[in-house]
């Protein structure tokens, strides 16, 4: 299985349970795995034949930029859904970290998948 990703990417944002979280952006970072056949790009060399990682990443900073979610789980589902649907991958892995939420922690986070590989 082919698959196109981004790694790292680090976005501001409102999230959390506290009070003190409602005040000011963190920092969330999203690393995404995405299912897709490179066959058609290679053969073409034409982005229109790709998963063009530019558009998915500048869609996600916009969507989390603008969310204000309680649990990162919310977010994840919320990301993971609008990269299946606006961009028709059929499978992905996404983990979402929130570094500076322990202290004691280097990250902390989720990891989900969601679809089928085809
Ligand atoms: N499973 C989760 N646990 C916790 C979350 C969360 O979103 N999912 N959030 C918090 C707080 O907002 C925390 O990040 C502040 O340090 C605690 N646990």
């Amino acid at each position: 299985m082919d698959k196109v990703y981004i790694r790292g990417l680090e976005v501001q944002t409102v999230i959390g349970i506290y009070d003190w979280e409602r005040k000011a952006p963190q920092k969330l970072v999203i690393d995404l795995e995405m299912a897709w056949s490179i066959a058609e790009a290679a053969a073409s060399d034409n982005i229109e034949a790709a998963l063009n990682y530019k558009s998915v990443s500048q869609r996600i900073i916009a969507h989390v930029e603008a969310s204000r979610c309680l649990l990162i789980e919310t977010l994840a589902e919320q990301i993971a859904t609008l990269v299946r649907n606006e961009f028709s991958v059929p499978w992905l892995q996404l983990e979402l970290s929130k570094p500076g939420a322990v202290g004691e922690a280097q990250s902390v986070g989720v990891k989900i998948e969601r679809g089928e590989a085809v």
